[in-house]
């Protein structure tokens, strides 16, 4: 009688088991997206797209750097989840346009995601409060923000994983001479480089420029790949965030972006 009841009691939570595993897995698919048509913008696109955002449509670049900074943490979670790093540390290089921003964003929101952040930005903009107040708003949840270049070697003790958040879809080669030391960091460390937008140094067009270019194990493209992201390697995660482009503006510029699924901030391209 005993070993009937056991019998059943674990049919029964094998059944349940079951249909847990595979419900996780269709609100969460681990899948890819293959996206055949999607196009690769070219920099003045980038920059139109940009532009039209907030001028036709009226975005705000706060409400932007908003989603595209809190896709980039949700996509690094999903590639880095906490426990998968040596170290749950993870420094963040900011640079000092609107790609810096979301990094200060991701930033934010990887402290309440089980991370701990620390922040590297050198060349802060006093242009609006919206830098300011970013950077406010990481020092006051405890995150540290410091203009002083890490030290290679510390950073490869301390930390597990380090965010390229210093030039995006603007940038202009070559790298002038403030921003090398911290170049030669990315360049010559063992940890996981997740790039931004764009991996930093990279033309945004042409992709790297030289061997001492940096080699991300992850690129987040926000809003639509660019066309460097063609030359990223294959062993590389791609992963697509911003989703907050309209659908109109999606035809015009024919991004056919790939379907998000459900609820997600971001795609898995690669
Ligand atoms: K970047």
């Amino acid at each position: 009688m005993l070993l009937a009841v056991i019998k059943q009691n674990f049919a029964l939570f094998s059944r349940i088991y079951a249909t847990s595993i595979s419900s996780k897995s269709l609100l969460h698919p681990l899948t890819k997206v293959q996206c055949r048509n999607m196009r690769y913008l070219n920099q003045q696109e980038a920059i139109s797209v940009d532009e039209e955002l907030f001028n036709e449509y009226k975005f705000s670049v706060d409400q932007l750097m908003e989603l595209a900074g809190l896709s980039c943490a949700h996509a690094i979670a999903d590639a880095y989840p906490p426990n998968s790093l040596r170290t749950n540390k993870v420094l963040i290089c900011c640079g000092p346009g609107n790609n810096g921003g979301d990094g200060l964003v991701a930033a934010r929101h990887l402290s309440l995601m089980s991370y701990d952040p620390f922040v590297y930005y050198p060349k802060r903009t006093d242009k609006t409060d919206l830098f300011k107040n970013l950077q406010h708003q990481a020092e006051r949840m405890g995150i540290t923000v410091t203009a002083d270049c890490p030290v290679a070697a510390r950073v490869e003790a301390e930390y597990g994983l380090i965010v390229d958040a210093l030039f995006g879809f603007s940038f202009k080669p070559p790298v002038r001479d403030a921003f090398k030391p911290i170049m030669e960091l990315l360049h010559g460390t063992k940890l996981p480089i997740v790039s931004v937008d764009i991996p930093s140094g990279w033309d945004v067009e042409q992709g790297p420029q030289s061997d001492c270019d940096i080699k991300p194990d992850c690129l987040i493209s926000l809003t639509a790949p660019k066309l460097c992201a063609k030359h990223l390697s294959n062993a590389s995660k791609h992963y697509l965030g911003g989703r907050f482009v309209p659908a109109k503006l999606e035809e015009k510029y024919s991004m056919a972006l790939p379907q998000y699924n459900g609820r997600d901030l971001f795609v898995r391209l690669n």
